[in-house]
């Protein structure tokens, strides 16, 4: 399979969005696009990251009633992103319509729980059970409503792969052995995560905050 690393390019900087995808174009598979630079820039900014010329991921985790999700959906239709994420919590209704709503080309994957969330963040949102218990329920709730796949942790890639064998799963939360954690909690590394089946990695500090983000790019993608 092609590179499966999209790198989180997260910087409200233009420039350096493009100088970062720039120097690491050759050993990512895609970009992935997130709130930071999507309020800074818009549609107009996803374009010129577009011009890099690899598969662009949006993703901003979108999550309001069916309606103004949907058209959301629809707005961002012209920029025709590989990827767009959605929240799983949204309802079936809600996942459903924002399918329906996404041009063909486009993946719609459902945001499970956050991999900055652990058991006892779980817990103090007033939801019972382990985050794998919840990852579960989610999953199947976005295989019932049509979307494409989840985003989960590399913990609980494995056993949702189980249920929904064609699923999308979408990894974030990869650290290299040796990697600061920072604000993450539910970490593997990205052989690990490649390994419990996961079909893309999402991978921003450890390439884009290192000295040379295109060697830690080439070196994380060696171990994959
Ligand atoms: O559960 C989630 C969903 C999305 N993300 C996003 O992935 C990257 C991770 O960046 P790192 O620097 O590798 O921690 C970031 O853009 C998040 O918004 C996530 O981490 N967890």
């Amino acid at each position: 399979m092609s590179n499966r690393i999209y790198v989180a390019i997260d910087t409200p900087d233009l420039a350096r969005a493009q100088a970062l995808a720039q120097k690491v174009r050759h050993h990512v598979g895609g970009l992935k696009l997130g709130l930071e630079f999507f309020c800074a820039h818009g549609a107009t900014g996803v374009r010129e990251m577009a011009h890099i010329g690899l598969p662009i991921f949006l993703d901003l985790k979108l999550h309001d009633i069916p309606n103004t999700v949907a058209k959301a959906v629809q707005s961002l239709g012209p920029l025709a992103p590989a990827i767009l994420t959605v929240h799983a919590s949204g309802g079936r209704a809600m996942l459903e319509d924002a399918k329906a709503a996404a041009p063909a080309g486009t993946k719609v994957v459902a945001v499970t729980m956050l991999t900055s969330l652990d058991a006892s963040d779980l817990s103090d949102t007033g939801v019972i059970g382990s985050p794998a218990d919840h990852v579960r329920r989610l999953a199947d709730l976005a295989a019932e409503a049509g979307v494409d796949g989840i985003v989960c942790s590399g913990e609980e890639v494995a056993a949702v792969k189980k249920a929904w064998p064609k699923g999308f799963f979408v990894v974030p939360g990869v650290r290299p052995a040796d990697g600061v954690i920072g604000d993450q909690k539910r970490v593997v590394t990205p052989r690990a995560a490649v390994d419990a089946g996961a079909s893309i990695l999402v991978i921003g500090r450890p390439i884009t905050q290192a000295e040379d983000p295109d060697a830690a790019a080439r070196a994380i993608a060696a171990t994959l």
